[in-house]
């Protein structure tokens, strides 16, 4: 933890953050469209700046208040969640408090007996039209004055919103708390603006190492992966696994995605180039069925076994869309090797995985390639202790 933060960004050690010893919250929303693994990452942005604050003036002053998990566009089941979804659905929070001091949203009501969290001022971060003025990226922010915003959650209540335009890390945001240091409730929307302070350093994966999943999703991926898989081991080396990604992904971004064809070539040329001894393949997707059948198909005609984690109707009831593509990322980061969708968020979270249990670069960082043009392979995040 880096001490002499204090020391570097002056504003943590002015204000008037000393005054008293009341426990203040901060809260954050994300950009409605936002899918959950991108959500991950915004979470880990505010987890670290509360964690360095721990080190620091603001010492043990500060607590992240979760967001619940609203219904995601991308969550399609018929079994949509009546209420918002608590994080201890998805994860652990304890080992989540282990790194930083985070509140679940319906404990935190419960604890202080309120109907709602009353929130002092609500920036609404905004992108600044030009962030490359005069030709260089500055961290900055200008305050715009009163707005307007709805707050999609309605046990909050917000006594004054701002807007502020916002650029740079994260870290910067304890500036804004300092300029109304009164406050014991401040709120951050579209806290995907504010940018990691470092990214993929030491800090950054004691974070990520923290975010264990809910006991039920490991023991049914685990019991996945033991009953059909057969592997009894971390580190499995029965079966390669994928994501692959479609939906949007396949209408918008046709050139860096492969044909139904071309994904099952380049299965098989991975598993024939690094010599893997399996003839077993897992599937994560959000595919719609009649492609999912087509890949099978032709991986069936290559000599596959092909396997996905196919849901009961009580499966889906109890772990909810969210869970079940949690599911599939717990199987495929236990993979001999895997390949992922350039650029998305879920493949990410599972290179990342793969990274904590310790699998070799080139069985994780690979990605699916267009059928035809230029391909970039994944930069490569290793883990750091
Ligand atoms: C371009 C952007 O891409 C971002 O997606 P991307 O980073 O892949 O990843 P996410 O941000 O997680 O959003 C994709 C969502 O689609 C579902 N999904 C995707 N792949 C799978 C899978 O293999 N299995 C299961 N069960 N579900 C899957 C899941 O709900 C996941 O959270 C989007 O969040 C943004 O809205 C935008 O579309």
């Amino acid at each position: 933890f880096d001490d002499n933060f204090c020391d570097k960004d002056k504003v943590l050690c002015h204000g008037n953050f000393e005054i008293d010893n009341t426990i203040k919250h901060i809260l954050y929303d994300v950009n409605p469209p936002e899918g959950f693994n991108l959500r991950r990452d915004v979470y880990m942005r505010f987890a670290i700046m509360l964690a360095k604050a721990k080190t620091n003036y603001v010492k043990n002053k500060y607590r992240l208040i979760l967001p619940p998990w609203n219904n995601m566009y991308h969550w399609r089941s018929s079994t949509k969640a009546s209420k918002p979804l608590p994080w201890r659905h998805f994860f652990d929070v304890t080992a989540l408090q282990s790194f930083a001091p985070v509140v679940e949203f319906d404990e935190y009501l419960e604890n202080t007996k309120s109907d709602y969290v009353q929130v002092d001022h609500l920036y609404v971060l905004q992108n600044f039209e030009n962030p490359f003025e005069n030709g260089v990226f500055e961290e900055k922010y200008k305050v715009m004055g009163n707005c307007v915003y709805n707050v999609s959650n309605d046990k909050i209540k917000v006594k004054e919103v701002i807007c502020v335009k916002f650029q740079g890390k994260i870290s910067k945001l304890w500036e804004l708390i300092a300029s109304n240091p009164k406050d014991t409730s401040v709120m951050f929307a579209h806290g995907e603006i504010p940018l990691h302070d470092s990214y993929g350093d030491a800090l950054y994966w004691a974070c990520r190492k923290s975010m264990v999943f809910s006991e039920p999703l490991v023991e049914a991926a685990t019991k996945y992966m033991t009953d059909k898989l057969k592997c009894f081991v971390k580190m499995c080396t029965s079966y390669i696994s994928i994501h692959w990604r479609r939906q949007d992904f396949a209408r918008s971004r046709s050139k860096d995605v492969p044909s139904v064809t071309g994904t099952a070539k380049q299965i098989d040329d991975i598993v024939r180039n690094t010599n893997l001894d399996l003839n077993e393949v897992f599937i994560a997707t959000d595919a719609d069925q009649s492609e999912l059948i087509l890949l099978k198909t032709e991986l069936k005609n290559l000599g596959y076994v092909v396997y996905y984690y196919t849901p009961t109707a009580d499966e889906i009831q109890r772990y909810k869309d969210g869970g079940i593509a949690i599911i599939e990322q717990i199987i495929c980061s236990h993979a001999a090797t895997f390949i992922g969708t350039h650029e998305s968020t879920f493949t990410y979270r599972i290179q990342e995985e793969r990274e904590l249990l310790g699998f070799l670069t080139y069985t994780t960082f690979n990605r699916f390639c267009p059928d035809k043009g230029e391909c970039e392979q994944p930069s490569v995040w290793k883990f750091v202790e």
